[in-house]
This record gives C-alpha cells, sequence and structure tokens, in this order.
C-alpha cells in the first residue's frame, strides 16, 4: 500500500492542477491551500476563499479538488474544508490567546503579551545528536555542494551522519548523490535512503518531475515537520540540513520545529553574495541559532601547474566575517572536481579524497565537530542518545 507521506506529495501536485479562473492561477500559487493533512489515506484539505465568493464558483473549486485528488491511487477518502481569511484569522488568534493564558505566570512588566505562534515548541529530533543548518543569504553559491561533503566529511571523522534535503526552490541532492529512490515505510515511519553512508532524505523524493515548486508557508511548515519527526533518524550523530537559500518560510519553519545546534552561511566571494549572506546571518540571529561561521566557496582557482587566481578578489568573506563578529571556517576552491563530482552523483570528498579540495572540507567538519561536538567524541554517540530519547520518549 502506498504511504501517506507519498500520497501528501502527489495530493500537492494533484492541486496544482485545478485552477482558479477568477484569479488565473492553480489553487496553491492563489495560496488557496491552508493546510494538506494525510491519514492512513484519508485526505484533508483546508481551501481558503474570499468572504462573499460566488457560492457556484465555489462549489466548482471544490468538485475540481475531489476530481483531482480522488483519483491518486492510495486515496481512500478526500474531506475538504473550506474556510475564509477572516476565519483563519480569529482561529490564529483564538490559539494565541490561549497562548498567552497559558504564559500568563511568565513576568509581563506590565507590556501586552506577545502573540503566540499556533505552532508546537521545538523539540529534539529523536535519536540526533546535533542538527546543523547549511545556509547561504543567496541560490547558487554552492550550499548544497557544501551541505553534502561536510556530511561526508563528518562521516570520514567517524561520525553517523544523516543529510535532510529542504531546499524547496530545487531540491539537488538527488543529483548531487546520484539517488532517484523513493523512501520506504516501515512501522509506520519514512526509511531514510542510504547513499555513500550517509542517511539521506530529500524534498527531491517527492517531487514528480524538475519543476520547481512554489509551496506556501503551512505547506512548507507541514512537510518539514513530517521530515524531521516521522523520518526514522535514530542513532545519528549529526543530521545536516541543507536550506533554501534566503530567509524565508522554510527556515523559519526548521527554528520552529526542533532545536538547531548551529548554523553555517555558505558564501562566495562576490560583493552581493556577502550582502545576501550578512542577511542570512542575522536572520539566525533573530531566531537564535547559533551561527558556527561562513564557509567561503569558490575562493579562488588553481590551475593544473599549481598557479592560483583569485577570481573575486582576496580576503572579502574574512573581512566580512570579523564585521559579523563570527569566523571564517573554511575556504573551499574553485574546483573542476567539485562539479564533476555533483554531476555525476559522486561528491569531491568521496571521488577525490586527496585533493585540497576535500582536505578544507574535511577541516570545515573538524571546526563543525570542534564548535559543536557530540558527547563520546561520536562513532556511536547518537545512537547511545537516540536510543534514550527513545525510551524517555
Ligand atoms: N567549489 C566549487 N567548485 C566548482 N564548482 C562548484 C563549487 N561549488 C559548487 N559548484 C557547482 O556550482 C553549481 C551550484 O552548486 P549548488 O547546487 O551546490 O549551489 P546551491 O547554492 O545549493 O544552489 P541552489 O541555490 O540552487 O540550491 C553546481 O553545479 C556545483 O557543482
Amino acid at each position: 500500500m502506498k504511504d501517506d507521506f507519498s500520497i501528501k506529495g502527489e495530493v500537492i501536485s494533484a492541486l496544482e492542477t485545478v485552477e482558479d479562473s477568477a484569479k488565473n492561477k492553480n489553487i496553491i500559487d492563489a495560496h488557496m491551500v491552508e493546510q494538506v493533512d494525510v491519514d492512513s489515506g484519508v485526505v484533508d484539505i483546508t481551501l481558503v476563499v474570499e468572504q462573499g465568493r460566488d457560492r457556484n464558483e465555489r462549489f466548482a473549486l471544490e468538485d475540481a479538488i475531489y476530481d483531482a485528488v480522488e483519483a491518486i491511487a492510495g486515496v481512500q477518502e478526500v474531506k475538504v474544508k473550506t474556510t475564509t481569511p477572516k476565519a483563519i484569522e480569529r482561529e490564529q488568534n483564538a490559539d494565541s490567546s490561549a497562548g498567552s493564558k497559558a504564559a500568563s505566570a511568565a513576568p509581563s512588566g506590565g507590556a501586552k503579551a506577545p502573540k503566540q505562534p499556533s505552532v508546537p515548541q521545538a523539540e529534539p529530533v529523536q535519536g540526533v545528536g546535533k542538527v546543523i543548518a547549511v545556509a547561504s543569504g543567496k541560490g547558487g553559491v554552492g550550499k548544497s555542494t557544501v551541505a553534502v561533503n561536510l556530511a561526508l566529511a563528518l562521516k570520514e571523522k567517524g561520525h553517523r551522519v544523516g543529510l535532510l534535503d529542504i531546499d524547496i526552490y530545487g531540491p539537488s541532492l538527488p543529483t548531487l548523490l546520484g539517488i532517484m529512490d523513493r523512501p520506504s515505510v516501515a512501522d509506520r515511519r519514512i526509511v531514510p535512503l542510504q547513499a555513500h553512508g550517509l542517511r539521506i532524505m530529500s524534498l527531491g523524493f517527492l517531487m514528480e518531475d524538475d519543476t520547481p515548486v512554489i509551496w506556501r508557508g503551512p505547506i512548507v511548515t507541514g512537510i518539514i515537520r513530517q521530515f524531521l519527526r516521522d523520518v526514522d533518524w535514530s542513532g545519528l550523530d549529526y543530521l545536516v540540513v541543507d536550506m533554501p537559500p534566503g530567509t524565508g518560510d522554510a527556515q523559519l519553519a526548521l527554528a520552529q520545529t526542533v532545536p538547531v545546534d548551529g548554523a553555517v552561511v555558505v558564501t562566495t566571494p562576490s560583493e552581493l553574495a556577502l550582502i545576501d549572506a550578512a542577511r542570512g546571518f542575522e536572520m539566525f540571529r533573530t531566531l537564535n541559532i547559533d551561527v558556527l561561521g561562513v564557509v567561503e566557496n569558490m575562493s579562488k582557482f588553481i590551475t593544473p601547474d599549481g598557479e592560483e587566481f583569485f577570481i573575486f578578489g582576496e580576503g572579502s568573506v574574512e573581512k566580512e566575517a570579523e564585521r559579523l563578529n563570527t569566523e571564517l571556517l573554511a575556504s573551499i576552491p574553485l574546483d573542476p572536481a567539485v562539479r564533476k563530482g555533483g554531476d555525476e552523483g559522486s561528491p569531491v570528498v568521496v571521488s577525490a579524497p586527496d585533493s585540497e579540495t576535500s582536505k578544507a572540507f574535511l577541516e570545515l567538519a573538524e571546526s563543525v565537530i570542534e564548535r559543536q561536538p557530540v558527547e563520546g567524541g561520536g562513532d556511536g554517540d547518537g545512537k547511545k542518545k537516540g536510543l534514550f530519547s527513545f525510551l524517555k520518549g
């Protein structure tokens, strides 16, 4: 039988085929789907329609949703709840005032209590020692490449490592690691895929093709929560999370779902990338996530004769790191072996372990381990921790 997780992915794709003719957009792009839940094949969808919308148009939308979703194999039942933006706002206010009441024992200094977000408290991922986010302010700077090679370098250092790709704009782990399978389910938990000794989960495993998907906040939050709560990550020392570029829903969802132990911000030495990296850095500070430091990617090009070219200039990332009161954790050269390895599903730490580039990734792993050590120095720590948290839970 198909699992709820795969069904949810297909439901979201199916909803993208439902057009709202008044808006000339599909209902996902028109931000009309508030929530999608799947439980044992029963699909619950919350549709948001403006107050005063023509009844027949509303019915037509609901019918189109039933038709699209009921056609998905494995769907047992479809329930569509139609609501309005006002009703959602009222619900959220009710949630937040309940939250404020619960928190009223806390000293408020007479000030009005801040709105409580209607999300559960962040809870550690079961069985994982440390969660490390790899982020960038800007797309295309090599964030996923750094995430993959950092994970492999942590593994080289004797740790058990998982890699989670929540890049909603373009999940690249399936390509970078050469895996296209779908994860399976055992004991009602999703079993991550394996590659190069890492445990892997990617939004890409949910997508039918390479088309970029624009998912709105609640759906992004739901999927990320599912990735962290319903995937069997037990026994890991480190879970490396490949974030989407920028500062948006996914960053917030991650911070609200699990305590993130540290973030690594990837940038190239170009002026524009640095400005965006600084923005990303501030966002992590706002979210109270410890930024371990900055990784400079494509720092220089080394010719086969060993000559070095600093294409984007030299020293700018280090200066920016100083300005932000953080550290430069590693400088990764622009290396054709990195791109080739990425395209062929064989990352450079595996395909050219003795290269200068791989050494830079190993140094990066050492810096991360130094700043966020797992108890007992690795090799099984995550397993012990996982077991204990499992017993407690
Ligand atoms: N140090 C490097 N040397 C050579 N090529 C690199 C290097 N780092 C990344 N690349 C290449 O640059 C391209 C973009 O890298 P990657 O997908 O890791 O970037 P990204 O920041 O995750 O992008 P996105 O924002 O789209 O997720 C890939 O083809 C990758 O192989």
